[in-house]
């Protein structure tokens, strides 16, 4: 039987992570877990030996259904700068945080395990049964589900415990050293800022939804959530394992305005079967592709409107969807960056069930919004998307090669992050810090050096490199190493293409 929860109210941002405010997150030698399924809050109790008790306010991990902290930058005890943080300034490695998915598979859990040299995976997914992973996020600063720093502060916590520090916090704390001056890390009463990349690996065995992200989130935008709603309790002691509880999540009737989706991915690995599907193909296809999937359109009838195209892919293409783009992929591993907006809108879901036994929920009505009020239709790169007479802008990245080294710019100034892929020899090279980095490696072993240390890097290795840096020198370990960049626009107008001396 499921005890008092004592859950007063929780407060949704989106359809993504909760906010809940409670002094006892648990009830007597219960754990208690919280989940997002679907479109409803799940609460999954476990019988436990301990109690867990905590007087924070707790965000939840709707990923994993696990309970974090509440991020606050209050944390004492921790220097003033990043540097005193951590003793010396150097490249940041964060946690990655594996998250189930339908569509996942089992590479990403077996890179976790192997990096922390394990063969328990169940630690991996919180104790729960192991199940397919669809992403690691490596780099977020998204509320309730910010990366948390691998390295342990010099200044142990009063109780004795190293603080874990989370990147949203560094990010407002230390923004400067991280950024630079120009970045705004500190709320005011109209914002939050917040760290303004979200980088993940997804392995896509299946396909993902067929699904669009917006450009605004817009009032009353709540992924098809409105009111308030129950709270559906997963009990796995119960007959029918659910339960429902009295307590309602309040749902806010308006969110503010937002910026949208736009998202990059390079495509890592294939299978045999690897296949995309993008669309509109063309702008005037926008308001009938809006109208069909407002209208409950399948998968299969938008292809057969050529509304959307299906294309093969293959290692090391990539493809660029800014919001309102609808687009599915499967058989592949992908280095996806995207502005840190959690919010997808299934058209089609292939008629999956989630991890509740329920159908996953479809935003026919949020996706053909969506597609409306879309910012540039897909690019998928090589030409593969449209012929080579076409005059849209498919692959407008340059190319730039300089002996052993080859650069490309893939992303355009305009776009609200910049992407550069780099292929590097074993000759030294120096990168300068201008502007705050994150460094991914693709392929082959990296060697990542700074002033005060050293570091050999695989490939899913991903790094952020604080201004405060200056500089980084890079050398492939073996022939070579293909390595992707991300940095803000802010400076790129200036400055593209940035240089890399030697
Ligand atoms: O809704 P599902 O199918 O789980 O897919 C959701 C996922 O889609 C991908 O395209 C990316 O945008 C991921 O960041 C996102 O989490």
């Amino acid at each position: 039987m499921i005890e008092d929860l004592r859950v007063p109210t929780a407060k949704v941002a989106s359809a993504g992570p909760l906010t809940i405010e409670k002094k006892r997150a648990v009830t007597r030698h219960r754990r208690v877990q919280f989940n997002m399924l679907g479109n409803q809050l799940a609460i999954m109790v476990n019988s436990m030996e301990t109690e867990i008790e905590t007087s924070q306010f707790l965000t939840v991990d709707d990923r994993l259904g696990r309970l974090i902290p509440l991020e606050s930058s209050e944390l004492t005890g921790s220097g003033e700068t990043l540097s005193e943080l951590m003793g010396s300034i150097r490249p940041l490695a964060f946690e990655p945080e594996l998250v189930p998915k339908v569509w996942g598979g089992y590479r990403l859990l077996e890179h976790a395990a192997r990096q922390q040299k394990t063969s328990d995976y169940s630690s991996f997914v919180g104790g729960n049964e192991i199940c397919r992973i669809g992403e690691s996020w490596e780099i977020s600063g998204v509320a309730g589900k910010s990366s948390r720093l691998k390295m342990v502060s010099r200044h142990p916590a009063e109780n004795g415990q190293p603080e874990i520090w989370t990147l949203q916090q560094l990010w407002q704390k230390f923004g400067a050293s991280l950024a630079g001056s120009s970045f705004s890390t500190q709320p005011t009463a109209e914002q939050h800022p917040e760290f303004p990349w979200l980088v993940k690996h997804l392995e896509c065995n299946d396909w993902l939804s067929l699904q669009v992200h917006p450009a605004v989130i817009p009032g009353c935008d709540s992924g098809g959530l409105t009111g308030t709603t129950p709270l559906r309790l997963f009990n796995p002691d119960s007959a029918n394992k659910t339960e429902t509880s009295k307590a309602r999540v309040e749902l806010p009737g308006e969110f503010s305005g937002k910026n949208g989706k736009f998202e990059f991915w390079l495509v890592v690995e294939t299978a045999i079967d690897s296949e995309i599907i993008v669309g509109p193909v063309r702008e005037d296809q926008r308001e009938e592709l809006a109208k069909q999937v407002e209208a409950g359109a399948r998968e299969y009838e938008l292809l057969e409107a050529g509304l959307l195209t299906r294309l093969p892919v293959e290692a090391g293409q990539w493809a660029i969807l800014p919001p309102g783009s609808v687009h599915t992929v499967r058989g592949v591993t992908i280095l996806e960056v995207q502005t840190p907006v959690d919010v997808t809108y299934r058209i089609d879901d292939y008629g999956r069930r989630g991890s509740d036994g329920e159908l996953r929920t479809l935003h026919p009505r949020e996706a053909a919004r969506a597609i409306r009020s879309g910012t540039g239709l897909p690019q998928v790169s090589h030409s593969l998307l449209w012929d080579s007479h076409s005059t849209s802008p498919v692959d407008q990245s340059t190319l730039h090669e300089q002996s052993s080294r080859l650069i490309r710019h893939i992303t355009a100034p305009q776009d609200p992050f910049q992407i550069r892929f780099q292929k590097l020899g074993n000759d030294l090279q120096i990168l300068n810090l201008e502007e705050m980095t994150v460094l991914c490696v693709i392929d082959g072993e990296l060697e990542l050096i700074w002033k005060q240390g050293t570091e050999l890097l695989a490939p899913r290795d991903v790094r952020l490199l604080p201004v405060d840096l200056r500089e980084v020198s890079l050398r492939s370990k073996g022939e070579s190493v293909s390595i992707l960049l991300l940095t803000s626009s802010s400076s790129l107008g200036c400055n593209s293409p940035p240089s890399v001396p030697r």
